[in-house]
């Protein structure tokens, strides 16, 4: 199983290679060369299992013979060992034929533990054989740096630096990305969006000196390894509401699109997916593109569901890539595009391919909250603002294809977000009791100015302490 990137000038990869690089060297994204399937059979047998072995049987033919079946076996042992639910993932039915995956019952109480979890494990096996030492950069909205900090805090031969958007995550996302104790460990306020985050990552993927010099890994769904994981949870919970027998459907609150690109593969390996609903908050960069070809940055609002605040959304290159039939070419225009003048257009066919696989719909702010407060009246299930942007658009695109059962991603536990929920129910969800002291811990954080040069500055002194 080789490795190649969405733009065509790097070198190819083995799964090790594409998860310890993150950023291809020609600013791309590596996705697999072909992606394995599984049969009709294959995937009836997934139900009844444990989550454990689906992560098994789904992941295993991607990473091949990076780990022997009996070491994978052990790390995905341990990465879900710590989840606050048996099943992992469960299921809970909203309303006839709309169900809600719940994504958030591990460490950090959001989706990305799924993920963060399993790459942690495998990346410090990687380092173990290799006797490396790397420094992980990553770029966060709120959930993937808490996620990243639980996994990697504390080991010798990673230094972890996150930076997220000065005053724009909740206090629960900052005090968790702020409170831990451990040396390795380091975050950054920088002033400025997400985007300008993301964007400083890439920068720093792009110095080559800086990035060879630092050892720079990426634990963003820039790296395979994310989006691979959370390809498992489409077939665990496809498969208990019916698949293979059954097409499914499934609504993303999303922003980065890593969380329904991994949708988007498990349709390629062979689970039938009806449609794939992007549901976005007042940030509706890709509900524009999606219903007008409008891919054009306005400018990221300050919103309720601030995990979602993003316009430059890393993952929509993978899944241009595909619409573009894997033109490495084509997709280096459109983003070279994007970078010079903000906007894009896509062409017809290409247009025409996303649109056979998904679909979109938005929730402003005041939608949002008032679908917090009808999800709890009629189903007893208390969303966080992101869940309630994708249960929104999950209704709205049922209403159309009652038939299909729909499965709504819930992304986070309200508990981190809960001015807002509790705005909008009058109920303020506390958090687990093992978070219970959250407000009382010290914090150590960074403040830095949205600029290339003085990001690498502190990196380049902190890791050398
Ligand atoms: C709670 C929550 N919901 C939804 C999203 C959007 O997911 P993605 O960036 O994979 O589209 C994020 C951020 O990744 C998030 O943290
Ligand atoms: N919403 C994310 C943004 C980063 O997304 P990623 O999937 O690329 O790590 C966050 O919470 O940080």
């Amino acid at each position: 199983m080789r490795y190649i990137s969405t733009r065509g000038q790097a070198p190819s990869l083995s799964f090790e290679e594409a998860m310890m690089t993150g950023l291809a060297r020609d600013g791309g994204l590596y996705v697999p060369e072909t992606v394995p399937t599984m049969t009709a059979d294959e995937i009836a047998a997934l139900a009844g299992k444990s989550y454990e072995e689906i992560a098994f049987a789904v992941m295993k033919p991607f990473i091949a013979d990076t780990f022997t079946d009996e070491e994978f076996r052990e790390l995905i042992a341990k990465a879900y060992g710590s989840f606050g639910h048996i099943a992992r993932a469960p299921l809970v039915q909203l309303a006839p034929n709309h169900f809600l995956l719940e994504l958030f019952h591990g460490p950090t109480l959001a989706f990305k533990d799924f993920a963060m979890q399993i790459i942690g494990q495998m990346m410090q096996a990687a380092l173990a054989r290799s006797g490396k030492r790397i420094t992980i950069v990553g770029a966060t909205s709120g959930d993937t740096g808490s996620a990243a900090i639980e996994a990697f805090r504390g080991l010798d031969n990673v230094d972890v630096f996150i930076m997220y958007p000065h005053g724009r995550v909740s206090e629960v996302q900052r005090r968790q990305m702020t409170t831990s104790v451990e040396d390795n460990v380091h975050a950054l306020a920088v002033e400025g969006d997400f985007d300008d985050c993301q964007s400083k990552l890439k920068d720093m993927f792009n110095d080559f000196d800086f990035r060879d010099e630092v050892h720079l890994a990426g634990v963003n769904s820039i790296n395979w390894g994310r989006v691979l994981a959370q390809v498992v949870y489409y077939f665990s919970s496809a498969v208990s509401v019916g698949a293979p027998h059954r097409k499914v459907s499934f609504t993303v609150p999303t922003g980065n699109f890593g969380d329904i690109f991994a949708g988007f593969i498990a349709k390629q390996m062979g689970l039938p997916i009806d449609r794939l609903v992007i549901a976005t908050n007042q940030n509706d960069i890709l509900h524009r593109c999606m219903e007008s070809n409008d891919y054009a940055k306005k400018g990221v609002k300050p919103s309720i569901s601030p995990s979602m605040d993003i316009e430059v959304s890393s993952n929509f290159e993978r899944a241009l890539f595909w619409a573009h039939d894997k033109d490495g070419a084509a997709v280096s225009s459109l983003m070279d595009e994007l970078k010079n003048s903000g906007s894009f257009r896509i062409s017809d066919n290409a247009m025409a391919a996303l649109c056979e696989n998904y679909d979109s719909g938005k929730a402003d702010e005041e939608t949002t909250s008032i679908t917090i407060a009808s999800t709890l009246t009629e189903s007893g299930e208390l969303l966080c603002p992101h869940s309630a942007v994708g249960v929104h658009v999950g209704y709205a695109h049922q209403r159309h294809n009652p038939e299909v059962p729909m499965i709504t991603l819930a992304t986070a536990h309200p508990a981190k977000f809960p001015d807002a929920v509790e705005n909008a129910s009058g109920i303020r969800p506390p958090l687990p009791p093992r978070m219970a002291d959250l407000y009382e811990r010290s914090e150590r954080v960074t403040q830095v100015p949205n600029d290339l040069a003085a990001l690498q500055a502190i990196i380049r002194e902190r890791r050398a302490r």
